[in-house]
């Protein structure tokens, strides 16, 4: 892992979601022909990309019940566990209707109505994941909103993987369709014979799955485009070089575009971690995988003060943040930008990922500078009420009528001037 000194004005080489041309193109292409043609081209698509031809994408009560057959009973248990802390977590950032009544008897509020319908991709073409079933649902679910839909792609034998479907029944999904890829997005936003369009996509997937909903958003809603996974970690040599190279590739893992940076006050734990990640890496499963990951977007970076460190963390604005200090709490102040913040040496990454009931739906790509984690407010949407009395109305009325002529509006003057003049 390279090393570098001071390292002023570093910038980690990302490249930004857009795809190429031709990714472009292509999504363009598949969205039209759904619109168009529907459940078909659903089933073309399914045939082309995941090689299985599916008749009925609706998956049935009967393959759930197949899926449960496949997974330990412990393993269940440790998904339910999951599903309750995140419902508990995300029920505190439940936010409801408001009014108030001021002295000249009028009345504004603000009401929250939970959307009417939600879909929630999760992928599936390189490995399950169970984990993001539950972090897009279970706030959808404390949100209020009734019609849950989940789209996977199916693998080569016709089937979504068994811990997702059994995730899914868990977090109380009712609707869930064999069908992956912009196709799965283009499905949603526009509906076939199979599937009633939602009012917002959710959840991340790979470039095909990125472009498509930036391409339907408008006509739905969608959360963000998540980019590859991140981690930082601000340690000083109070940190273990074992356990922080292991939180790097954790993330290495997930993607070859995977960003995994160090930043640290120390020297020794700078070059310890640098060999711990290469005797790592030799037998990690996924090791072609988070090797590309760490060779192209890997980095330790050596400052002088943990001021400046400080600095260069906000400045990546990273997905995940680990902060292992001796006063790790006593940062946190400082810290502007990170999707999540991991603090002291028990709060490895994972921990988030599956299990503390935070959501690990992130910001990446730096967006943590302007956006949040996925939220219970990305399910609900606001309304503003205005009530007017007689009282209020007359207090302020020729104020209104002479703003409005203002912008040269007279339409609007005369609709509050009618109720005088
Ligand atoms: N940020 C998060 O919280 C989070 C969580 C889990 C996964 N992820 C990321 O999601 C991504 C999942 O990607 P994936 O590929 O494994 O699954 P995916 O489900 O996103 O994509 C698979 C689908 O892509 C489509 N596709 C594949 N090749 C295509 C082509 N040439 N043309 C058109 N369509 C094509 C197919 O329809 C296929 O079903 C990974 O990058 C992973 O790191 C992110
Ligand atoms: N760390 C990923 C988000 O960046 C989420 C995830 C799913 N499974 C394991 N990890
Ligand atoms: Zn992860």
């Amino acid at each position: 892992m390279k090393i570098v000194y001071g390292g002023d004005n570093i910038t980690i080489k990302r490249s930004v979601d857009s795809g190429t041309e031709e990714q472009r193109n292509i999504v363009k292409e598949i969205i039209e022909n759904v619109r168009v043609n529907g459940d078909s081209a659903l089933q073309e698509y399914t045939q082309k990309f995941d090689r299985t031809e599916i008749k009925n994408f609706f998956v049935t009560e009967q393959e759930i019940e197949e899926a449960y057959s496949d997974i330990e009973q412990d393993m269940v248990e440790i998904i339910k566990e999951a599903a309750e802390n995140i419902r508990s977590y995300h029920k505190n950032q439940l936010k409801s209707s408001w009014m108030v009544t001021k002295e000249n008897g009028s009345i504004l509020g603000q009401k929250v109505t939970p959307l009417d319908s939600v879909g929630v991709y999760v992928p599936g073409g390189t490995a399950a994941y169970p984990s993001s079933v539950l972090m897009n649902v279970m706030p959808a679910h404390v949100a209020g909103v009734k019609r849950i839909v989940m789209v996977s792609p199916p693998g080569e034998n016709g089937k979504i993987p068994s811990a997702v479907l059994v995730a899914a029944h868990i977090a109380g999904v009712k609707e869930i369709y064999k069908v992956g890829g912009a196709q799965g997005v283009a499905a949603l936003a526009y509906g076939t014979k199979t599937i009633a369009p939602v009012d917002k996509i959710v959840g991340p997937g790979n470039i095909y799955v990125a472009l498509a909903k930036r391409e339907v958003f408008g006509d739905v809603d969608i959360d963000m485009i998540a980019g590859p996974s991140e981690i930082a970690i601000l340690a000083d040599d109070t940190a273990k070089a074992k356990e922080v190279a292991a939180d790097l590739l954790s993330q290495a893992e997930h993607d070859i575009r995977a960003s995994a940076v160090l930043v640290t006050t120390s020297e020794n734990l700078a070059v310890a971690v640098a060999k711990e990640v290469e005797q790592q890496l030799s037998n990690l499963p996924r090791k072609e995988i988070a090797q590309k990951s760490i060779e192209d977007f890997g980095l330790i970076l050596v400052k002088e003060t943990m001021e400046e460190a400080v600095e260069t963390i906000n400045e990546l604005a990273p997905e995940h943040l680990e902060i292992i200090t001796e006063d790790a709490f006593e940062r946190i102040g400082a810290i502007r930008h990170a999707g999540a913040i991991f603090v002291g040496r028990y709060s490895s990454e994972p921990v988030g990922d599956y299990f503390a009931g935070t959501n690990h739906v992130l910001p990446t790509n730096g967006t943590a500078r302007f956006s949040s984690p996925l939220n219970v407010e990305d399910f609900q949407k606001k309304s503003s009420v205005i009530y007017y009395s007689k009282n209020a109305f007359f207090e302020n009325a020729e104020k209104i009528a002479a703003f409005a002529r203002l912008e040269g509006l007279e339409a609007h003057a005369r609709a509050i001037e009618s109720r005088y003049k």
